[in-house]
Order: C-alpha cells, then sequence, then structure tokens
C-alpha cells in the first residue's frame, strides 16, 4: 500500500469529495464560492493548496501539463478488480450511464472511507509519474488500491479526476475570492491574491503562502523563474493624438503578427510559454538552443513575438505559417522551410531579480545587456517618442511594411502581470480601416447543422460567445456562419465533434438552442462590422448592465454584427477571449468613430499591394510579409 506521513491535521478526501457534489449541482457563482471559502477555512494550508490543484483536476499549477496515462480500458480493469464480476457488466453499465465516474460510484461499496486528501494526491501524483516497463499494471493496481478504499462518492471524483473529465464550473476567479472571504470573511485580499498569482501562475502556491504565514507574507511574492507570469495586455486606442495625451513620451514598437513566447531560462534549461501560458518549448527548438548559446544570465525570462520568415525574401511569414509549428511531427519540416526569429521586446527577470516592476526604459536597458547579438533572437524595433506626429508616421511606416500596426508602451511603466491596461496600448491597421477598432476572439460554444450547400459539410454555422470574468460564465455574441473555407470547415468539424457535449454546460448563458454544444475550448478570431445592442444575446447582460447600460432596455446584451471568422487562435484559452467589458469599450468607440468623419482618418491600408511595392533592404529591419 502507498505509504504517506500520517498528520493530525490532514483532512479526508471525503470532504472535497462533498464541496465537488455541491459545486456541481450549484449555477450560482456567489454560492460556489461560498461552500469553496466554507471548505478552505476548515482545512490546513498544505491542505488548501492540494484542494485548489485537484479543484482542477490537476497535481499541480495549471500550467504543468498532467498525464496520468490512464485510459478508460485500465479504469475498466480497475472496477473488475474491485466489482468480480463480468466486465460485460461493468461495460454495459457505462453504455447506460454514459459516464464512468458513475459507473465506479455504482460498483464501488459505500463504507466510511480513511483516504486523506494527501493520501489521495500521492496516489495520483505516483500513477502520473510511473512509467517504463509493466508500467500499466503498476498504474491498474495504484488504482484499483485508491478506488478500492475510497466510498462511493470518493470513487465518482477520483475516476473523473484519472480520466480528465472534472468540470466543476468554479474558475479561478471564484477560488480567489473563496481565499479570500475564508481568510478575512471580505473580497478586501482579491487584488493581493491576484498580484501574486499573476506573477506565479499558482494558486495552490499563493493560497498555502497566505493560510501558512499570513497576508502580510503576500507582499514578498515575486515572479519564480519557470512558472509562467501571466502575460502584460494592451488597451486599443485609435488616434496617436490621443494615445500622446494619455501616455506622453513613449516607446514606439512594431506589432508583429507572430506567436507570443515567454522564454524562461533555468540554468541551461529552457522553456517556453505561450499567450495561454502553455508549455510550447516543443515549436520552438532555435529558441532554445539560442536562448543557452546567446543569453548572457543564469536564470531569467524574456518576453518576445516569434514569427517565420521566408529565407530567401527574408520577408516575415503569416501567422499561419508560424502555427503550423502547433503539429509536432511538422516542425522540422516548417523549420527548415521558414526559419524563425523571436522579436523580443521585454526583460521581466534576471538572475534572481524580479524586474517586473522596474519602469520599462530600465527593463530594456538591462534586456540590451542580457541577449548577445545573434540570428534567431533579435532585439526588436523600439523608439523613444515625444510627439503624436512621430507615433503617426511609425504607424504607417509599419503598416506600409506590411505590419499589423504599432504598440506603444508608457517609458515608466511597469510590467503589469495578467493585465489590460493603458501601460501598452495597441495601434492596429484594422482599427483604421473599420468602424470597430479590433478583432474579437471568441469562445465556441455550440455549431448549427448546414443549410443549403453546407448540409453535406453537416455544419453550418457556429454559436460563438465570450468568457465574462465577473459572472464566471459563457455568454453568447453572434452566429457565425463565414469566413472559413470548405476545409477548414470540415477540420473544424472534427475536433468540435470531439468536445460535443449532450447537455448545455452550466456555465452557459445563452437564449439560442444551437443543434449541438460544445465545451468551451476553441477560440475563434472574428471580424465584424459593427457591436450592437441585442435582445438575443447574452454578453454584458448580467455584469454590465448595473453600471454601463442604464439607458437600453434591461435584458439586453451586445451582439456582432456581420461576423467573419479571421483563424482559429489556438494560443488562446477560452478564459482568454475578449471580455464584456473591452466589448462595451469597443462599442463606445465605434459610436465616437461613427459620428466622425470616416473617410478623413482613413489611409489606404491594401496590405498586398504596398509589399509588392516594398523592397527588402536591410536585413535586421525589415522582415515582413
Ligand atoms: N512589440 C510588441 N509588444 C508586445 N506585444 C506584441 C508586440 N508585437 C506583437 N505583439 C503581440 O500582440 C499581441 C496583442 O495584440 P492583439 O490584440 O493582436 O492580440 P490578441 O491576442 O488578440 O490580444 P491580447 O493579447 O491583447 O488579448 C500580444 O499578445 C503579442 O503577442
Amino acid at each position: 500500500m502507498l505509504k504517506v506521513a500520517n498528520n493530525a491535521l490532514q483532512s479526508n478526501f471525503i470532504l472535497l469529495a462533498q464541496v465537488f457534489d455541491k459545486l456541481e449541482k450549484e449555477t450560482s457563482r456567489l454560492k460556489m464560492m461560498e461552500i469553496l471559502a466554507d471548505y478552505f477555512e476548515n482545512i490546513s494550508p498544505e491542505d488548501v493548496r492540494i484542494a485548489i490543484y485537484l479543484l482542477s483536476g490537476k497535481t499541480g499549477p495549471s500550467f504543468e501539463a498532467v498525464d496520468f496515462g490512464v485510459g478508460e480500458k485500465f479504469v475498466i480493469e480497475s472496477l473488475l478488480r474491485i466489482y468480480g464480476g463480468f466486465k460485460v457488466e461493468i461495460e454495459d453499465l457505462y453504455k447506460e450511464l454514459g459516464d464512468l465516474g458513475l459507473v465506479a460510484k455504482n460498483i464501488v461499496k459505500d463504507k466510511e472511507s480513511s483516504l486523506t486528501l494527501n493520501e489521495v494526491f500521492s496516489y495520483l501524483k505516483t500513477i502520473a509519474l510511473t512509467s517504463g516497463p509493466s508500467s500499466q499494471d503498476k498504474k491498474i493496481e495504484l488504482l484499483t488500491e485508491m478506488l478500492d478504499r475510497a466510498s462511493s462518492l470518493e470513487a465518482l471524483y477520483l475516476v473523473r479526476i484519472i480520466l480528465g473529465r472534472l468540470r466543476l464550473g468554479a474558475q479561478d476567479a471564484t477560488v480567489i475570492e473563496a481565499l479570500s472571504f475564508a481568510r478575512v470573511k471580505s473580497k478586501d485580499l482579491k487584488p493581493k491574491i491576484e498580484r501574486c498569482y499573476n506573477l506565479t501562475s499558482d494558486l495552490g502556491y499563493v493560497a498555502y503562502i497566505l493560510f501558512k504565514e499570513g497576508e502580510e507574507a503576500l507582499d514578498f511574492v515575486r515572479a519564480i523563474v519557470g512558472n509562467p507570469i501571466r502575460m502584460a495586455l494592451a488597451e486599443r486606442m485609435e488616434n496617436p493624438e490621443e494615445i500622446f495625451n494619455k501616455v506622453g513620451k513613449c516607446i514606439v514598437e512594431p506589432k508583429y503578427d507572430g506567436f507570443r513566447c515567454q522564454v524562461h531560462k533555468i540554468d541551461n534549461k529552457v522553456k517556453i510559454y505561450s499567450r495561454n501560458l502553455e508549455d510550447n518549448t516543443y515549436m520552438f527548438p532555435e529558441i532554445v538552443e539560442s536562448t543557452i548559446k546567446f543569453c548572457r544570465a543564469k536564470d531569467c525570462i524574456f518576453e518576445g513575438e516569434a514569427i517565420s520568415f521566408d529565407p530567401e525574401t527574408l520577408r516575415f511569414m503569416p501567422f499561419q505559417i508560424t502555427v503550423q509549428r502547433k503539429r509536432k511531427h511538422n516542425i522540422l519540416k516548417v523549420a527548415a522551410k521558414f526559419p524563425l526569429r523571436l522579436e523580443v521586446f521585454d526583460l521581466l527577470y534576471k538572475d534572481g531579480l524580479d524586474i517586473t516592476s522596474k519602469p520599462l526604459f530600465e527593463r530594456k536597458k538591462l534586456l540590451n545587456d542580457t541577449i548577445v547579438k545573434n540570428e534567431t533572437i533579435v532585439i526588436s524595433d523600439s523608439y523613444e517618442v515625444d510627439s503624436p506626429e512621430k507615433i503617426k508616421n511609425l504607424f504607417e511606416n509599419y503598416v506600409s511594411q506590411g505590419m499589423e500596426g504599432i504598440m506603444i508602451k508608457r517609458l515608466d511603466g511597469v510590467y503589469q502581470a495578467g493585465s489590460r491596461n493603458f501601460n501598452w496600448i495597441k495601434l492596429k491597421r484594422s482599427m483604421k480601416q473599420s468602424i470597430l477598432s479590433d478583432t474579437i476572439d471568441a469562445v465556441i460554444m455550440g455549431y448549427f447543422y448546414g443549410k443549403g450547400q453546407r448540409i453535406k459539410l453537416g455544419i453550418g454555422s457556429l454559436l460563438i460567445g465570450l468568457y465574462d470574468p465577473e459572472m464566471d460564465c459563457f455568454e453568447t455574441i453572434a452566429k457565425l456562419g463565414s469566413g472559413f473555407t470548405e476545409e477548414e470547415w470540415m477540420e473544424l468539424l472534427k475536433n468540435l465533434e470531439e468536445i460535443r457535449t449532450n447537455f448545455k454546460p452550466n456555465n452557459y448563458v445563452s437564449e439560442i438552442n444551437p443543434d449541438f454544444w460544445v465545451k468551451p475550448k476553441i477560440v475563434v478570431e472574428v471580424e465584424a462590422d459593427e457591436i450592437t445592442v441585442s435582445p438575443v444575446h447574452t454578453v454584458g447582460r448580467k455584469g454590465l448592465n448595473k453600471d454601463y447600460l442604464n439607458n437600453l432596455p434591461t435584458g439586453s446584451g451586445f451582439a456582432l454584427r456581420f461576423p467573419r471568422a479571421k483563424r482559429i487562435r489556438y494560443d488562446k484559452s477560452p478564459f482568454d477571449s475578449t471580455t464584456p467589458n473591452e466589448i462595451y469599450e469597443m462599442y463606445e468607440l465605434s459610436k465616437n468613430k461613427k459620428s466622425k468623419d470616416i473617410s478623413e482618418n482613413s489611409v489606404n491600408l491594401d496590405s498586398t499591394k504596398l509589399l509588392k511595392k516594398t523592397k527588402m533592404k536591410d536585413k535586421d529591419k525589415t522582415l515582413f510579409d
């Protein structure tokens, strides 16, 4: 039997299983928060840490991929050993119930269990770490031992965890609030907890510090090399004068259309995290190699945009080429054809020091001292400017080179982990072209059968929505039926079929019922003509009405007019979608814009024509698509 040090303070796993059970039945975010707060209040700091990981079905922070290596077959085998009957009976029960967790609940005898949270955690970790010859038998043995000791409710959740099918609907925002309530009976600690979480991406660790050492200790939490820092994001503005008034003397950089990379160097090991904090190191072998060779720090974290280029023309390739590296077997092929450059724009950590709170101009200086000149990791263009005219000129210059636009950054701005604010402002060419100031990243919530020509495809349109962090739910914003080629629809359908679910997920707020619901997983970038107020769509309906939409009929939400799909955003998680607040801001921006003479501001941005005109001169400066 697995040995775990016994400790009188350890809580039993059944308490957490009961919390799971309550959360699953609850749709009110406030009630979920209360259930969690009540639970956290009564367990040890170490158990809070473990419980937070298990709440998302993991044995560590969410950026660490966990693979238990246990499929349905193993679970059935384990259940068979406990049950002692015939396999076919278990399989029949599975067919009837459609959930192996429920099968386990039926088969495992309900008894008083003595499993502690810590023991369950050790079992799960050991199962995940067991590899090599005869690991299959070892995993089944451990699983059987654990399930045999469990009560039936515990078995239900253990099976769901091990199969990666735990869906409780309590997101980070709810857990953070619960931690604050558990400690001080109010939301007051939320900003401090969020700051630490944004820097470390490990809520279990932050909770442990809070419960073990008290709230003052949170002030000393710093970034940890190896843990992704939640990425700083940019606000949108459209007018160089207004931008300059807002930020004053600032730094302007080109806005590259590539893949955001946060590179962590720990001695001679390198990890590269994506925009949604996934470990994407495998995608960029050249960056790994060059970081080891050309980064002058022992430990460090820097950020940049990885972008493929054509070695003959030296033009940057579109995002779609860089993203082909997502498929593991493709990397060497794509890398040979289109090498890659990392345009580095920030340094966040160096040799034991978290420098996110230093002003940008100091971080830039340190960055210049850190990277030795090389072909792959290049310090991005960066200009200090002191007038709106200079911002405008740089914008037009970069757009004429085929760039997406520019980023304007406050000279004295700190790196605000996990937050979108005016320390960074994006000015994109799409903002100049259309009434709508930016594209929208939406989550696919469901889909409809095709009509007319699309019947043969089996998919005609998508129901898309946004994650609302205030309400911790997904709200609909449009039906999306155009923008993809036939091939793209077919590939998308394949992916959607894998995440299809028979029921509307309980964190979806929708008045529209698609033919199929899907779990929130795939993010699609959408262009649209306008944001309108809608009686049907639910984005912003709850969270925003109170504060902003007093003049509109109650029950109104926001919708997109004439939405078109631009691309699938593999680098974004559903929780990184555009927020209802941003939609509201874009709605306001577009109202102002409509009332101005648009033609006055517009420039000819037919980038394809411009690209043909531009000549390649300086290898270091003008790589573009
Ligand atoms: N010089 C630069 N500085 C910072 N980010 C840059 C730069 N050039 C390109 N980027 C990219 O631009 C992204 C932000 O702009 P954009 O709105 O196009 O992307 P998004 O993913 O839809 O938005 P966001 O990341 O703000 O949610 C950054 O996440 C980064 O990947």
